[in-house]
């Protein structure tokens, strides 16, 4: 069965809006644990918008505690700043489990697209070593359709499928193509030794024809869609609706 990684990134959106403790990122992914989500996600962006450093040990001490799967996404190109000590600083920190390399630039609203890697392959290697090194699964964001076995090349566990473009197709109506973009993705993926997660975009609504379609996905990360949902139905509810979802596909 497909894992479900939930990102909280937007509980800390909500807190930051107002300079305060709450709403509370631990108190939230608790509640996901509780209503049996196998893991969280964050992805701090260097200029704190959301989830800040604490959060991370924060998080990642509940994850620990619990026996969960703590994920940490970021860029590894990314250079430390005040309250940001760069995304092995903070790996070497928190130790998550698995560590989910995206190649975000500041002036991203959000991630939007997977390694380059005819340009990023050197660069990423030592990275991704050095990752492996600290213990953490590496996984590699990428685009379907793009040179997914090249993420074996530098040394990666697995990639996460982006999804944003397959959930923009569904709900326009027309998801085949970016269906099959990703089915046949995460087939050459295994072909070449990597587990597949997906993220992005995913929601209710999508995430059963996307799991249907694309076979052997590992972990699925949801966040914006989950706690939009969860505004109307609550966070336990809205988790316990993705567990049936998946224990279903
Ligand atoms: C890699 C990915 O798709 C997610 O981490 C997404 O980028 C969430 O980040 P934001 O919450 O900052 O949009
Ligand atoms: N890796 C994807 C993720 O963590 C959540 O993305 P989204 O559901 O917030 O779009």
């Amino acid at each position: 069965m497909t894992v479900l990684s939930v990102n909280v990134n937007k509980i800390a959106v909500l807190r930051n809006a107002r300079g305060g403790r709450t709403p509370d990122v631990v108190r939230a992914a608790t509640v996901c644990l509780d209503a049996g989500a196998h893991g969280i996600t964050v992805h701090p962006r260097p200029d704190a918008r959301h989830i800040r450093a604490d959060d991370v040990l924060a998080l990642a001490a509940l994850c620990r505690g619990r026996g969960v799967e703590f994920n940490l996404e970021g860029n590894p190109f990314a250079p430390p700043r005040p309250g940001y000590p760069g995304f092995h600083a903070l790996c070497a920190q928190a130790r998550p489990a698995q560590a989910t390399l995206v190649p975000d630039a500041d002036s991203q609203l959000t991630s939007d697209h997977g390694f380059d890697f005819a340009r990023d392959s050197a660069r990423l290697r030592p990275h991704v070593a050095a990752l492996r090194q600290l213990g953490c699964r590496v996984s590699l964001f990428v685009d379907a359709g793009g040179d997914v076995g090249a993420a074996a090349g530098v040394g990666a566990d697995r990639i996460e499928l982006y999804t944003g473009p397959y959930a923009a197709a569904y709900a326009a109506g027309a998801a085949e193509t970016a269906l099959a973009a990703c089915t046949d993705s995460a087939r050459r993926a295994a072909a070449a030794g990597l587990g597949v997660n997906a993220g992005h975009d995913l929601s209710q609504d999508n995430l059963a024809a996307f799991l249907s379609a694309v076979p052997g996905v590992l972990e699925v990360s949801i966040g914006h869609a989950l706690i939009d949902e969860a505004l109307y139905a609550g966070l336990d509810a809205t988790v316990r609706g993705y567990l049936r979802l998946l224990a279903a596909t």
